[in-house]
């Protein structure tokens, strides 16, 4: 088995009550080391929820649940320091300074280093790979907002996690902060190998950072697949247009890459302004939330 084949994170038949009202019935999905599913879904979906639970910061009320081959309800400090959480905004320590408050963060990680892991991050190289260098010397409490998402985005670095939490993490970003952190995140799964946990509305955002996709409504898994699998389910077969001695072609095909290669293996150069047309994430999302919505509204 290879590392890739590893599972990081296995959830079957989840299930979470607050009070009387049930917001995850039934989620199930499994997540390999090494990977990005994005989490999406509505406001209210249940994608906090479940992330939460995954973190080990609230109890469910049923279901099975490993990450990193640890129940999260049972999780120790060991298995924690493996694990890093972007949370929505750092409020605490505004007196601090943001180079003084990661080495700080930081040495709690030392003891638990591994092979091939040294923990900490090492404070100064961190703050340069989030775009924080200006303003390494800065107290917090004079960052601006995008800086201190940044600086959230760090929190949940320093210790060199194994799985990495992202939870709606570039809102407030702007659009150069937020191509920034998109190939910092590319950087950490390609080199480091870090599963990443992503929820976002930014369609955009999951298009480029996720290898998966997984929908969730009404706290129940609508979706589950890559991109170009769930755009093939709602939107039928890819598209695929080229010009061949001067004439226009249209084919449709479930596998739109061995098209592409049987046509060139045939036509060589001779094939000009190869195309490949699907549905987009943000049209596959939005049909699969209205059926689904639909389905729920029906009628009995
Ligand atoms: N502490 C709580 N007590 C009671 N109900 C809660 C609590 N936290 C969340 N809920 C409810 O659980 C459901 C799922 O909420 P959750 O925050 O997980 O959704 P979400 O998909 O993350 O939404 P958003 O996209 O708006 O962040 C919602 O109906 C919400 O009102």
């Amino acid at each position: 088995m290879t590392t890739g084949d590893r599972v990081a994170i296995d959830v079957g038949g989840l299930r979470m009550r607050y009070g009387r009202a049930d917001v995850l019935h039934d989620v199930t999905f499994q997540a390999r080391h090494g990977e990005v599913p994005a989490l999406l879904g509505p406001n209210g979906a249940g994608k906090t929820t479940t992330i939460e639970i995954l973190e080990g910061f609230r109890a469910r009320s049923r279901g099975r649940v490993q990450v990193l081959g640890t129940d999260p309800a049972r999780g120790d400090e060991r298995w924690r320091a493996r694990i890093g959480v972007v949370l929505q905004s750092w409020r605490d320590h505004g007196r601090w300074r943001v180079r003084e408050l990661l080495a700080h963060l930081g040495s709690y990680y030392a003891r638990y280093s591994a092979p091939g892991i040294p923990r900490p991050w090492d404070a100064d190289a961190l703050i340069e790979a989030v775009g924080l260098a200006p303003h390494a010397g800065k107290k917090i409490k004079t960052l601006s907002g995008g800086q201190r998402r940044r600086l959230d985005v760090a929190i949940g670095l320093v210790g060199r996690p194994e799985l990495l939490f992202l939870d709606e993490p570039t809102a407030a970003f702007d659009p150069q902060a937020r191509h920034e952190f998109h190939d910092l995140v590319l950087r950490l799964v390609r080199t480091g190998g870090t599963t990443v946990l992503l929820t976002t509305h930014d369609l955009a955002e999951a298009e480029k950072l996720a290898d998966r996709i997984l929908v969730l409504d009404g706290g129940r898994v609508i979706a589950d697949g890559t991109g170009a699998e769930l755009a093939r389910r709602i939107a039928g077969p890819d598209e695929v247009r080229w010009v061949l001695g001067g004439r226009r072609h249209v084919e449709k095909t479930e596998d739109s890459t061995a098209f592409a290669r049987d046509l060139f293996a045939r036509h060589g150069a001779a094939v000009r302004e190869l195309e490949v047309r699907r549905a987009s994430l943000e049209q596959t999302y939005l049909a699969l939330v209205r059926r689904a919505e639909a389905a729920t509204e029906a009628p009995r």
